[in-house]
Parts: C-alpha cells; sequence; structure tokens
C-alpha cells in the first residue's frame, strides 16, 4: 500500500503496516546465546516497521526454521542504539541480561571498541568488553518496592512474599523473595534446585495472582557466601539454561537475607556469571560469556 494511501487510511489499514514476517526479507539476524539462553537478533536499523508480537512469535517458536528463548531487535533508538526484548510467546520484557551481553558484544565486535552503550526497555546500558567472549554489563540499580515489581498488593517486606506452594496446611515452598531488574522475579531459597520441579511449579508462580505483569521464576540455593546455583522457569518461555537478570534478583535477594555478601558466582545450568551488587552506586554489574551460533540475512 503506497504511503499517501497509508495515510489516509482508516486504522485498520494502518496496523495492518506494521511488522510481518515479510518484512524482514533482505533483514540482517544473528544467532547468539548466553549460556544456552539462546536469541535471534533482527538488525531493524534503516527504517524497518517495528517488531510485532505475531513475528515475533512465529521467529521464536522452536518448531519453525529458527526457533529461540527471545527475538532481540536492534532498532535505531535517540543518539543510541535500542534493544528490544521479545519472548518467544510473542510478549515484551522489559529486561533480558543474557541478551544485553550479546547486543554489547555486536555493538562493540561492529564499530572496534572496548566499551559501548545502547538503550533498553528498561533504560541505558552501559557495557565493557573483558575479553574475546567474555562482557559485562551494568544492569543498573534492582527495584525493590513492592509496587516496583510489581506486586498487586502492598508488601512492606519484599525480601519475603506472601506465595505458597503445596498443600495448604503443609506448603512444601513458600516466602520467595521478590525483585525488579526491568523485568519481575521471585526467588525462592532451597536446599538443593535439582530436585525442585520448576516445570511443574514455574507456570503456577508465573500466572500467580500476586504478580499483575507475570513473573519470571527461579530457585536458588547458597553453597557458600559467594557462591549461588540458580534454575529458572522464565516468563513466556518455560525453563531456560540460563537467565541473566534471574542470576542478578538471586543475588541481590541473597544478599538481602545476608545469605551471601554483594558478590558471588551464579551457576546456571548453562554455566555460571558473575554477579555484583555494587556498594558505591547500588548498580548491579553481571559478567559473562556470549557466543555466536550463525547470522545471514532473512
Ligand atoms: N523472560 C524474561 C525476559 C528474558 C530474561 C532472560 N532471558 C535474561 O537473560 O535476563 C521476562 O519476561 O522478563
Amino acid at each position: 500500500m503506497a504511503p499517501r494511501a497509508l495515510m489516509d487510511a482508516d486504522p485498520p489499514a494502518l496496523y495492518a503496516a506494521r511488522m510481518s514476517l515479510e518484512d524482514l526479507t533482505g533483514r540482517r539476524y544473528w544467532r547468539m546465546d548466553g549460556l544456552g539462553n539462546e536469541f535471534v537478533i533482527v538488525d531493524l536499523r534503516g527504517g524497518a516497521r517495528p517488531m510485532t508480537a505475531d513475528a515475533a512469535r512465529t521467529l521464536g517458536d522452536r518448531s519453525g526454521a529458527f526457533g529461540c528463548d527471545q527475538v532481540i531487535t536492534l532498532e535505531e533508538g535517540r543518539g543510541l542504539p535500542r534493544m528490544g526484548i521479545w519472548n518467544a510467546d510473542g510478549s515484551e520484557a522489559g529486561a533480558c541480561g543474557n541478551a544485553a551481553r550479546c547486543v554489547a558484544w555486536l555493538l562493540m565486535e561492529e564499530d572496534g571498541e572496548a566499551a559501548t552503550a545502547f538503550a533498553s526497555p528498561s533504560g541505558v546500558l552501559m557495557a565493557e568488553r573483558l575479553g574475546p567472549h567474555r562482557i559485562a554489563v551494568d544492569m543498573g540499580e534492582p527495584k525493590l518496592r513492592w509496587d516496583q515489581i510489581p506486586l498487586a498488593e502492598a508488601h512492606e517486606d519484599t525480601r519475603y512474599v506472601d506465595v505458597k506452594l503445596g498443600p495448604i496446611d503443609k506448603p512444601v515452598l513458600w516466602g520467595p523473595s521478590a525483585v525488579s531488574m526491568g523485568n519481575p522475579h521471585c526467588v525462592f531459597f532451597v536446599e538443593d534446585v535439582a530436585t525442585q520441579r520448576l516445570d511443574r511449579f514455574g507456570p503456577l508462580v508465573e500466572h500467580h495472582p500476586l504478580f499483575p505483569e507475570g513473573v519470571n521464576v527461579s530457585v536458588a540455593q547458597v553453597r557458600s557466601r559467594h557462591d549461588l546455583r540458580v534454575r529458572t522457569w522464565e516468563r513466556g518461555v518455560g525453563l531456560t539454561k540460563a537467565c541473566g537478570t534471574a542470576a542478578c534478583a538471586a543475588l541481590v535477594s541473597a544478599s538481602r537475607r545476608r545469605l551471601t555478601g554483594r558478590k558471588a558466582n551464579v551457576e546456571l545450568d548453562g554455566g555460571a556469571l558473575g554477579i555484583e551488587w555494587r556498594e558505591e552506586d547500588g548498580h548491579v554489574i553481571m559478567a559473562g560469556a556470549v557466543r555466536l551460533s550463525g547470522e545471514g540475512t532473512f
């Protein structure tokens, strides 16, 4: 439809102007992962139509030609490149730690710099290169108030929120911590993550009424004051091999409960991240690997 005609069109025709997969023809993409958390990164810089939930769902579909945990878009922002985050179910997310490292790596590969900055739904992220495939990203400050996570009702102490799993009179898990890293997280502290049926209770908590925007659900095992083991059921995806913002949320939650210090190695199914909740500015710094497994043009 010619632009002029589009301008005169009524609203439905304007909606039709949004992204469809055909619009991706000729666009560059990269297949990357952060510790097995898999992404398709689509280059929409240079005047492409914005991504849509349908296009993201199709691209993310594991039965299709691509298949990934999140579709990540690289767009032109105001002065900085901008990263968009779409879960495999087509829902948009406010933060994605593993993908932030991958986007930072791509931008630094492009301009040959050892540091970069880019916009994301939760603000501007600064990143630096620690090695050929190792990146550190400043994920900003965690949000700790109940209305920032958000929770559906007031909780003065978000270190322990009112979620119980199992029989009413004998819950098996209860009182997770809640944190936002730009996306909502709840973290249950357990003796052994390997014995937890996260595949069973993850979706129950993800859609629990206490979390009006849904929530990413993690179990965390404190192995020492500077060593955590974390597994995550991701909102909009399900079990993933790694979740960067969950690693941040788990360290912040463990530190708030005095179970660890402010810096720890966080081991996920797909590998380990170094997480520090910096004393001087309250920012969370996440360091870890990135991997490029393919690239091409749609
Ligand atoms: N599923 C998350 C987004 C991706 C987070 C994860 N892949 C990461 O590395 O932080 C959400 O809906 O908030």
